[in-house]
């Protein structure tokens, strides 16, 4: 397995209203083999952007484990963490946080960069994608901050895909892009599948999720009784 969680638990304390605690998830459990696709399901609220977080370890688990190609992200140290996000497990989040001053192309080679891919050849990897992704190369030596929205998420998209992750999580990839575009992305989708990635994702987009997910889970599954 390349993803495995088992009996993973979480919940938040709100600081703000006499340090209450709102269990938000119980007993998940789900693994994911190279190759695979796993699409996170159930109603709004039931927990799939929160699983995703605690598997990219932006939040900590209370209990349980979630191993990422061999490292326990439960329990592993920052730097690790860092580590493993570089070289094992991407995330095309919905949205680009966009770095002020550095230019498309470069905020999409980075990934490439950061694991020591020589410069023209990342650069390479990017111009190709972005091409793909209908971004006009007269943009490319600017900074998206002052893209529109949809440019942004498609210079997101091509970031996340830069770099081959064994590990990927992709929030709403397709939300929001036109027929052609949405197509490209399903394609790139395709392509880290059959190359051998693990996937994990959130598609509201129902033909998506059926065209690229070997199976669902459904996280209302791992809903605290309490909290239901
Ligand atoms: N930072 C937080 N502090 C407190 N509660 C939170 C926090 N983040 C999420 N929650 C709660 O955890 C539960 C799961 O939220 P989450 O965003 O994971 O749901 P979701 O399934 O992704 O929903 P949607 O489909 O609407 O995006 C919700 O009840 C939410 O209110």
């Amino acid at each position: 397995m390349m993803i495995e969680l088992q009996n993973v638990s979480k919940s938040f304390t709100l600081h703000n209203q006499g340090s209450a605690v709102i269990p938000v998830m119980e007993g998940a459990t789900l693994s994911v083999k190279p190759g695979e696709c796993v699409g996170l399901v159930g109603a709004s609220g039931a927990g799939k952007s929160t699983l995703m977080r605690l598997i990219y370890g932006n939040y900590l688990a209370a209990s349980g484990s979630i191993l990422v190609g061999g490292t326990d992200v439960a329990q592993a140290e920052p730097r690790e963490i860092l580590e493993l996000r570089r070289k094992t497990l991407g995330y095309v989040s919905q949205f680009l946080r966009v770095v002020p001053r550095v230019p498309a192309l470069d905020v999409v080679a980075e990934p490439l960069l950061s694991v020591g891919t020589p410069i023209e050849e990342a650069r390479e990897k990017a111009a190709q994608l972005l091409t793909g992704l209908n971004i006009p190369d007269r943009l490319w030596s600017l900074s998206p901050t002052t893209f529109s929205g949809g440019e942004q998420q498609r210079v997101n998209i091509a970031r996340g895909f830069a770099y081959d992750y064994p590990a990927l999580l992709l929030d709403e990839p397709t939300a929001s892009l036109d027929a052609q575009n949405r197509a490209t992305v399903l394609g790139l989708i395709e392509g880290a599948k059959a190359r051998g990635a693990a996937i994990v994702g959130i598609f509201h987009d129902e033909a998506a999720r059926e065209q690229v997910c070997d199976r669902f889970v459904d996280v209302s599954g791992f809903t605290p009784r309490a909290a239901a």
